[in-house]
Order: structure tokens, then sequence, then C-alpha cells
């Protein structure tokens, strides 16, 4: 009767309890509930008893563009691995320093100073696929791999060669450590015991998660440590050679050891679950999509010669504008399968409230979007909104601001330009060399999502190669 929230409909659970959305993180299925929930109640529901979730885009500039007076909620303390970094703090002016420090070593000419190394593992993608010709293989386990491999190599400075023998079995368990922080952070009342609670707790499984967390973050620790030890000054010729040399703007202070671990361990976490899902759903669609997938090979083929294993790899600079219609599936599939799932929340702190979509909501309350949501808004993608159609980027005048993938504002994504030249160049590549044939091509796209979703079960396909 007297919540101030009282008025904002929702399902009935969720008013009464964090346990709602924790009970849908756990079976998976935290982004359809959400969306449910939108289609029964309309664009403003409560998901939790103080958090209330926005399916519009008037919403994103008051919750995500007002700066520091809506900070990251307690949400976000469960992926603090190490220490504080840039993806788990809630301390803005932390934040500021820490982002202003290591922007330079994202930015789109610093990356493309890698690229030898994005090259060398798409070569060995290319050679497992070339090898898979004429069987049936998983392509979400070969793209799991050379995510792991490419990113893992950018953030440690280390080659992982996970892609010599493909096997999820041979990958951390990083989806699973996304689900564990997805839990832990979304019971806020428990965050500051459920860590020390969680190490105690007899579940087998459990402690063997936490038991392979610790052992990559040792790990982690190690590469780092062998990193900083053969680095010599100067040296920005790899993401974590360019985070060593990054200097806190006022002071000049560089990053410690302990700094770069905990940052180096969360562009793993944040960068190889996200690219390779990201991978999975573009190549699930395009095999789906005939007509897609057609004009996708032709604008290719018109563009890009074919590779020779050991010759020269697409090289990123201009192509981007030279094929507008890959740049459209690639965009189409952001919207239709955002990966990014978690609802994004941000603590309302003016003692004033704020006013969003028309509503006043007070000081206190944790207010987020959801990316799955906002992209499947009948209202404003039309009733084929479940549908792969790349053309709609072309044809309608639409504007990438339309959807946040990445995110939007100050906390966006600071991996986006790894991301979106990795996937431009898997995609060439792979598409203009091979025809990718789903083996069954009556599947059902299901999601499943620990925070950051994926197509559920293997992605199961065959390849001819390309003569011309
Ligand atoms: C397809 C791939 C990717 C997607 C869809 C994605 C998505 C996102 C999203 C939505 C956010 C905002 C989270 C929030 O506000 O709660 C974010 C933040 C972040 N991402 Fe990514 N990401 C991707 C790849 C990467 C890569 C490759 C890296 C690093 C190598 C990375 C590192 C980060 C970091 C450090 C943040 C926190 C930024 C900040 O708070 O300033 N991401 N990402």
């Amino acid at each position: 009767f007297f919540n101030p929230l009282g008025q904002i409909p929702g399902p009935f659970w969720a008013k009464l309890t964090h346990l709602w959305k924790a009970y849908h993180m756990y079976k998976r299925d935290l982004p359809q509930a959400i969306l449910k929930a939108h289609e029964k109640y309309g664009p403003v529901i409560r998901i939790g008893p103080n958090d209330v979730n926005f399916q519009s885009r008037d919403a994103i500039d008051p919750i995500y563009k007002a700066g520091r007076s809506m900070p990251k909620t307690i949400f976000y303390d469960a992926f603090t691995a190490i220490q504080p970094n840039l993806f788990s703090t809630r301390d803005e002016a932390f934040h500021t320093v820490r982002r202003r420090q290591m922007a330079h070593s994202f930015s789109t000419a610093t990356v493309l100073k890698f690229e030898s190394t994005f090259n060398k593992h798409l070569d060995r993608l290319f050679h497992n696929v070339e090898q898979s010709v004429g069987k049936t293989f998983d392509m979400k386990e070969f793209a799991s791999c050379y995510a792991y491999d490419v990113i893992g190599e950018l953030a440690f400075d280390k080659d992982l060669n996970t892609q010599q023998h493909p096997s999820r079995d041979n990958l951390p368990p990083i989806p699973d450590h996304i689900l564990l922080g997805s839990l832990y952070g979304l019971v806020p009342s428990m965050m500051p015991y459920s860590m020390k609670i969680g190490n105690r707790l007899p579940i087998p499984g459990l402690q063997k998660l936490l038991a392979s967390r610790r052992q990559l973050s040792a790990q982690a620790a190690n590469w780092v440590k062998t990193s900083i030890e053969k680095h010599s000054e100067g040296d920005r010729g790899s993401l974590l050679a360019s985070i060593l040399e990054a200097r806190d703007p006022d002071t000049g202070a560089r990053l410690t050891a302990e700094e770069i671990c905990s940052e180096a361990f969360a562009f793993l976490i944040a960068g190889a679950h996200t690219t390779s899902a990201t991978v999975g759903f573009l190549f699930y669609h395009l095999m789906h999509n005939h007509d897609a997938a057609k004009k996708l090979a032709a604008e290719l083929s018109d563009n890009l010669p074919l590779y020779q294993e050991g010759g020269n790899m697409v090289l990123y600079a201009g192509i981007e504008s030279k094929l507008p219609y890959t740049m459209s599936c690639i965009k189409e599939n952001f919207r239709i399968s955002a990966v990014f799932n978690m609802p994004m929340p941000r603590l309302v702190t003016d003692p004033k409230g704020v006013e969003i979509c028309g509503r006043h909501i007070p000081q206190g309350t944790s207010v987020s979007m959801l990316s799955h949501a906002l992209h499947h808004d009948p209202r404003f993608w039309g009733s084929d909104h479940d549908k792969f159609i790349p053309e709609r980027w072309l044809e309608g005048n639409i504007s990438f601001n339309e959807v946040m993938p990445f995110g939007v504002g100050h906390r966006a994504c600071i991996g986006r330009n790894i991301a979106s030249i990795n996937l431009l160049k898997v995609l060439s590549t792979l598409w203009r060399n091979f025809e990718f044939l789903p083996q069954n091509q009556e599947e059902i796209l299901e999601m499943e999502s620990v925070g950051v979703g994926e197509k559920k079960g293997p992605l199961l396909c065959m390849v001819r190669k390309r003569e011309k």
C-alpha cells in the first residue's frame, strides 16, 4: 500500500522477492521471462521489490546517459574477481580514471595494430573448418575455442592454442562463472555473505566451480607476471603490453601488477563468451535464412578473393564500407540475438528521484533495461521482430543507436572495437570460403542465458568449400 513503486505492475512474485529474478537466472531464461512480463504488463514493470525495468528507447538517456548520478548497483560486486575492475566497480571516480587510462589501448587504431593476432587464430579456425569438410561438426565449439584463444592472447599475451584440439572440455567454465556472478548479484541483501557462504557450502558442483575459478585466476596472475618480466619500455605490441604502458592521466602512475591482472581476467570473462555466443547466433541465423545467406555470399565473392591457407587474411581496413550487406547481417544479429542479457541495473541517487517515461522513480531504486526486451519490442520493430531480416538496416533508415548490444553511455563496452573487428573478419573469411549447411534445417532456435545468452545446444553443421 505504501511502497512508492506499488503502482508499477509486474509479476506477483517479482514484487515481493528478488528470488523471482534469481529463479529465472538459474533456469537460464531470465531474458524471456522479462520480455513476457513486458508483453503482459507494458513497458514499465517491476522485476524485483526495488527494481524497475523499462522497455522503451525513451528510457535509455535518463538511465544510461545521466553520468555519475546513475552508478552501477551492488549487482556488479559479484563480478569483482581479484580487485575492483573497470566492469565491476561502482566507484564512479575510480571508473573515470581507469577508463581514461585504458581507453587508448582499445581504440580502433590500437586494436588494428594487433590484427596479426586475430589473423593467426583465424587461420587456425579456417584450418579446423577445412578439416571438417564432409563431416558434421559443432560450430559453437569451434567458435568458443577461437574466441578464448584470441581474447586470451590479447589479454595475457599468451598463445593458449585450444584450437589445436577444439573441444569445450579444454576451456575453463566461463559461462558457469558468469552464472555464479549473476546469481550472487541478483540477491543484493545476500551479497556481503553470499561469497563467504558459497565457499563453505558442501555442494560438490559449486565447490568444483569455485576451485576452477581460483585456478584460472592464479593462472592469469602467472601469465601477467611473465608478461611484466619480459616487457620492455615502449613496447605496445599487444593489448596487455599497451595496458602495461597505460598511465593515469593526472598522476602519470602506471597500473600495478594486481590491477592489470584483475582487468585482464575481466577482459577474458567479459570478452570470450560474448564473442563466441555472437558468432554462434550469427551462423545459426545465416544457415536458416537462405536468401540472406545467398546475398551475403554474393557480396563477399564480388569483393574478396578466396583465402589460400598461409596466404593473406582479409584485412579489416576499408572492408566495412565495401560490404554493406555483410554489415547489416552483423547488425541484425546483434538486434535479434543480443547476447549480453543481464538487465544492466543503475541506482537512482538523486534525492529528488528521476522522471523516466513519465514515471517518478524515487532515490534508491534500481532501474534497468534489457537489450532482449528492447530489441523485440513490436511497437518499434513490427510484428516480424522475431525474423532475421538484414534488409531492415539497409532500407529502413534505422540507426544502430536503436539497439544496445554493447550498452550505452560511459559504462558501455570498452571492448566493442575488438568484438566488431573480430566478427567482421570471422564472418567474411569463413562465409567467403565455405558454404555452411545446418544438420537440421527444421531446428527451432532457443536461447539460454547465464547473463550472457547463447544458442541452446550445439550448432551442428556441415561445410562445402567454395571453388570461386
Ligand atoms: C560481442 C561481444 C561483446 C558484447 C556483446 C559486449 C557487451 C557489453 C555490454 C552490454 C557492456 C555493458 C555492461 C553493463 O552496463 O552492465 C559491456 C561492458 C564491458 N565490456 Fe563488453 N562486450 C563484448 C566484448 C567485449 C570484449 C572483447 C572485451 C574486452 C576484451 C569487453 C570488455 C568489457 C568491459 C571491460 C566492460 C566494462 C566497461 C565499463 O564499465 O567501462 N567486452 N560489454
